[in-house]
């Protein structure tokens, strides 16, 4: 009986992977076409199964009732499609399960909670594998064969389950179970984690049903790619709000203004739990009233476009009150304290740095003046000679200790610049003008000598004023200017947003496009030479959140120092892989292939003479026809403050482009 089930699970596989192989994967919308176009050719088809229209009596939904929406998304590549699919489904839920639609959303984004809270599953592919293996009576080794084949580890888990024979049908798996146990996975941690998260999956694994145990594995290893952006969920609550709306006949809004408004509020409280329960007791309508900016829970810093000239911010500019202040070159930084005294330092992209900083957390206290409560502060962070009273290079700050830090131990002191005031005393400001936040900051906070100031700043319309400002900046050891709008509506704080009511002038890349670029590592060439035992350069790419991919941008070579090749010949080589990931977007006809590839995960800042088209290289392709490539790339740094997704994107690039060939027109 075993050998004979054995026997036939062989041959499935053969067979899955005879024919179907370019099917399994559906990451790229050139695969997903295909799949339109051969419907006949498609191994697994998932049995539309309507949401039961009555909660059954446990309040449980059925994960395979998430995973045929998956998989209809996964099979178009319309965003509107897609949003439709989504909001239909989450209007449902809303109907008959609404306590699990945060559950639901989490797993549509591949998250486990709000971002703030670091909640990450945080498991190899190696104990995926292993769990695979030990559920299907196969061995790892014939596992990570079909994967290298197959690209797709989801893929591989539907193969392997679909030859194994099933002695009893499973209970159905519910979302409910699924959620809990991926958080469990992710919260489990010391000696016997390992096994625990392996005999966790290997549960699941053997109850999964259909398609589940291809989104089920994608769930695990973070990345469902089936090309449901995280900007399409919101939309789709959105509309799921109004349809709820609808039916209880509460007064709603137009589906464009609900949307607008559930951006938002996410925006300024990155939390789907308390947007949705909101939403579902007082109606979309009500959300900004209840839902609020709250000192504790940080916020999607404000961000700012790249100039090339005083100019060109003149222009911009023209006929409207701006300021300058000092771009002070450290890592950002978002201070809140709440009314109760808890004190929080957040990073850009909203990571918890109050271990990190200890010291800054110090500085709170004794910067508040008496009628000061709670207040959210944001502020760069530099490092500072405190016997000179002078700001140290980037590079010094990145030398600190990132965990376990004790304040009296940092070597490397840091001073605060606060640029601006998003909350005081029970009150969001980011309508106000940018003249009255920081007259709050002026009147409700104390200057502490080498440790807490505001950023420098100067109103001046000439030129020769900025220019001579700008100057002085770089003489400070700043990267050079930010330029922002001061007074009125446009003057107030847009999380989350590229603005161009903030404008960044750096002085060292006029002469290029303005801007440094922050790109993915995702693959490298074995060195020739002096450089024989490390890598000789590396293959980058952009970040594309529409389809989900990273798209190759260029091949670097240039501005590492010999330390930094061994470093990064130690840090990525244990991660190399001689095939791409499904969802890196490359040519593969192309000449000089990466000798090995990596999981994007590591982001490199990178400066550039200027941009030029490509047949080769993908970003930007979509929209352009062509790729968006950087002539002579230079490496600069490593920035550990952003994750892949916080890469420059294949928009900017695109934009960076057009602006390029406007300006040469
Ligand atoms: N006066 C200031 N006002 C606002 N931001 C400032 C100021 N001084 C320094 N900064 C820093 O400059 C950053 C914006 O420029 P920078 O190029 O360093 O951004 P980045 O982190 O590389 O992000 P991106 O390139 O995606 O905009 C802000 O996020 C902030 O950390
Ligand atoms: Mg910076
Ligand atoms: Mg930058």
């Amino acid at each position: 009986m075993h050998r004979l089930g054995r026997f036939a699970m062989q041959k499935s596989i053969e067979s899955f992977f005879g024919q179907k192989r370019a099917l399994a994967t559906k990451a790229s919308p050139a695969a997903k076409k295909q799949r339109i176009e051969a419907p006949e050719q498609v191994e697994v088809k998932a049995e539309p199964k309507p949401v039961d229209s009555k909660p059954d009596a446990s309040g449980t939904l059925e994960y395979g009732d998430l995973t045929n929406v998956f998989d209809k998304i996964e099979a178009t590549t319309k965003r509107l499609e897609i949003t439709k699919y989504c909001s239909d489904f989450f209007s449902r839920v809303l109907e008959t399960h609404p306590h699990l639609l945060p559950q639901i959303t989490y797993l549509c984004i591949n998250r486990l909670g709000p971002d703030y809270e670091g909640l990450e599953l945080g498991i190899g592919e190696s104990i995926i594998i292993k769990a695979l293996a030990e559920s299907t009576g196969r061995t790892p080794a014939q596992i990570k064969k079909d994967y290298n084949q197959l690209g797709d580890l989801g893929g591989v888990a539907i193969a392997s389950k679909k030859s194994q024979a099933t002695m009893f049908k499973p209970k159905p798996l519910t979302v409910d179970i699924v959620f809990k146990r991926l958080v469990e996975i992710a919260k489990s941690s010391g000696q016997q984690s390992q096994s625990k998260k392996v005999n966790i999956i290997k549960q699941l694994l053997v109850s999964c049903r259909g398609v589940e145990a291809k989104y089920l594995v994608r769930s695990l290893e973070g990345k469902l790619r089936i090309g449901l952006a995280e900007k399409s969920v919101l939309v789709a609550l959105s509309q799921a709000f109004v349809q709820h709306d609808l039916r209880l006949g509460r007064e709603t809004l137009a589906p464009e203004a609900a949307e607008d408004l559930v951006k938002d509020v996410f925006c300024q409280m990155p939390n789907y739990e308390t947007i949705i329960e909101a939403a579902i007791n007082g109606g979309v309508k009500h959300l900004p009233e209840v839902v609020k900016l709250t000192p504790g829970v940080p916020l999607k810093p404000m961000l700012a476009k790249p100039t090339k000239s005083i100019t060109e911010v003149l222009d911009r500019f023209s006929g409207e009150k701006f300021t300058c202040e000092y771009k002070y070159d450290g890592e950002r930084a978002q201070v809140h304290c709440t009314a109760s005294g808890s004190m929080h330092v957040y990073s850009r992209n909203m990571e918890d740095m109050s271990q990190r900083y200890p010291d800054i957390i110090d500085i709170i206290p004794k910067i508040r003046t008496p009628k000061t409560v709670d207040f959210i502060l944001d502020c760069e962070a530099v490092a500072w000679d405190t016997a000179q009273h002078k700001i140290l290079p980037f590079q010094v700050l990145s030398t600190r200790k990132r965990k376990d830090v004790e304040s009296g131990d940092i070597k490397v002191k840091v001073h605060l610049f606060v640029f601006d005031i998003l909350y005081l005393n029970g009150e969001p400001l980011l309508t106000k003008a940018l003249s009255e936040r920081r007259q709050l900051i002026a009147d409700n906070f104390n200057l502490l000598a080498d440790q807490f100031s505001p950023a420098v700043s100067m109103t001046s319309e000439s030129i020769e004023e900025i220019q001579h400002f700008l100057d002085q900046s770089v003489k400070d050891s700043c990267e050079g200017l930010m330029i922002k709008m001061y007074e009125g509506q446009e003057s107030g704080y847009e999380p989350s947003k590229r603005s161009r009511n903030w404008l960044k002038l750096k002085k060292d890349y006029l002469d290029g496009v303005g801007d440094s670029l922050d790109l993915v590592v995702l693959g490298a060439y074995f060195g020739r030479g002096k450089r024989t035992n490390v890598y000789g350069g590396f293959l980058l790419g952009a970040y594309n959140p529409d389809t989900e991919e990273y798209e190759t941008v260029c091949k670097i070579g240039t501005g590492f120092s010999e330390a930094d090749l061994e470093r990064f010949h130690q840090l990525l080589s244990p991660l190399a892989d001689p095939k791409p990931k499904s969802y890196i977007d490359h040519d593969p006809a192309a000449n000089q292939q990466p000798d090995v590839w990596f999981e994007p995960k590591h982001v490199w800042e990178v400066l550039t003479a200027d941009l030029s088209l490509s047949p080769v290289y993908r970003a930007g392709h979509h929209e352009l026809g062509k790729g968006v490539s950087l002539r002579f790339p230079r490496f600069i740094r490593e920035r550990e403050d952003k994750g892949p997704e916080d890469s420059t994107t294949s928009d900017q690039l695109v934009q960076f482009y057009q602006r390029q060939v406007s300006i040469a027109d």
